[in-house]
């Protein structure tokens, strides 16, 4: 007998969110959040979807095999824990896998050592998902483990979008060239949205809007992304919540050499202190937002600079693509700030795009269109899944590969 449960584990740079999923109808068992790991105020959230009532335990959690491991016996504790023979694998978001990795793959001790080796263009990221998998090994050495790369969706780029125009040796050398993020979500989002307008996602062009604390676009042409605004690492495109997204790179040698920071001191401004959190204060698109409302001058600078380079990247791609069937707005902000829809979209009636602001102001679980009846593009909002989506890839896998765990080294 063989499960049907999936663990998905997705960890950042301080926190888990994880999920238990049963494949045999993509239920959800339990979920869950650990956040603040490292740090004193530690918390972990868990609901275990039987009864819906979360519970809480906080307190310091110092890293992420610590974190882990109360995870373990949180679902321990409803019945749902780790030695449970209806588990059939674990699935871990990871999310640089370099050129090498374009789908999900078994993880053996070359991919963890591949995963490794890609620390230097992801550090915030690579280093917490190689603990939760390490983690879960040690857990679990008899079941598959899954990477599910955030890279993989955008493989498919064509050479023009991925090259930077740097000297073609250079960057072969240290393997420059843009990677892009946020793949499975792209992925997931672009073909519910397919789904949404009735249409197969080989027919349809959409423009992916993945407005969460980390932002990326993406132009997907008949279900294949062709450009997308992260590159080489997680820093480059929108404006994100502590992120700069798109600047010179002649800031960094003028940072260095007037201003006299060292590249550490410069890599946390760009990615730790820059964006909206860096512009106004707050990261938080809903602070923001009651600021804008109660006048805040800064906070509405933060927000036009926001929108700004949003729109930029609408343009853009529609350029990319030619003939674009929809632009569809996903994750925190982009599933639940309507005036950032509003704004991103306003003024740009000639290119077919507008929203309706009854529809646009509906709150929902469900994919949603929110451009007036009849409209030549599509405007909507379609939550993204990336655990569903990392779950059902891993379970694939898995049907497909066997249900055995490779051998372990070390
Ligand atoms: N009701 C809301 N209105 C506006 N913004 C929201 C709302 N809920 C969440 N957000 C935004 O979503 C962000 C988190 O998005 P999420 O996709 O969960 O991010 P991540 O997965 O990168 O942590 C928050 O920082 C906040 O800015
Ligand atoms: C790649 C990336 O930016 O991820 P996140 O949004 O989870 O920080
Ligand atoms: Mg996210």
């Amino acid at each position: 007998m063989t499960g049907t449960r999936v663990l998905v584990l997705n960890s950042g740079s301080s926190s888990v969110k994880y999920q238990l999923l049963d494949m045999s109808d993509s239920s959800r068992l339990a979920q869950g959040l650990v956040e603040r790991i490292g740090e004193q105020t530690s918390r972990l959230k868990h609901t275990p979807l039987a009864t819906g009532e979360s519970r809480e335990r906080s307190g310091p959690i110092h890293d992420h095999d610590a974190a882990l491991k109360a995870v373990a016996e949180e679902l321990a504790q409803d019945g749902l824990g780790l030695d449970s023979p209806e588990l059939a694998a674990i699935g871990h978001r990871v999310v640089h896998g370099g050129k090498h990795f374009t789908e999900p793959t078994v993880i053996d001790d070359a991919v963890l050592a591949e995963i490794e080796r890609l620390i230097p263009v992801a550090p915030l990221h690579n280093p917490a998902n190689l603990t939760g998998i390490r983690t879960a090994r040690a857990l679990r050495p008899d079941l598959p483990q899954v990477a599910v790369f955030d890279t993989a969706f955008h493989t498919t780029m064509p050479e023009s979008a991925a090259r930077y125009a740097i000297d073609v040796k250079t960057a072969d050398e240290h393997r420059i060239r843009r990677y892009g993020f946020h793949g499975t979500s792209h992925a997931y989002v672009s073909r519910a949205t397919a789904a949404l307008l009735g249409r197969a996602p080989e027919e349809v062009n959409v423009i992916v809007l993945h407005l969460g604390n980390g932002a990326s676009a993406s132009a997907v042409r008949g279900g294949k992304c062709v450009d997308t605004s992260m590159g080489l690492t997680p820093l480059e495109g929108l404006v994100m919540g502590t992120r700069s997204g798109d600047a010179d790179p002649a800031v960094i040698f003028h940072l260095a050499r007037v201003g006299g920071m060292s590249i550490d001191e410069i890599d946390t401004l760009l990615n730790k202190k820059s964006g909206l959190i860096g512009l106004c204060g707050d990261n938080d698109m809903r602070e923001i937002r009651r600021r804008v409302d109660e006048g805040d001058e800064q906070a509405k600078l933060a927000f036009d600079i926001y929108i700004h380079r949003l729109k930029k990247y609408i343009g853009a791609y529609y350029a990319v693509l030619g003939r674009v069937d929809a632009v569809v707005f996903t994750a925190g902000v982009g599933e639940n700030a309507a005036p950032v829809r509003a704004a991103a979209v306003a003024d740009l009636e000639s290119l077919g795009l507008a929203v309706d602001d009854e529809l646009n102001a509906v709150r929902g679980d469900e994919p949603r269109l929110i451009s007036p009846a009849g409209a030549r593009v599509k405007v909507a909002v379609v939550p993204t899944d990336e655990e569903l989506e990392i779950a059902t890839q891993t379970y694939a896998l898995v049907e497909s590969n066997g249900y055995a765990a490779p051998p372990q080294g070390n």
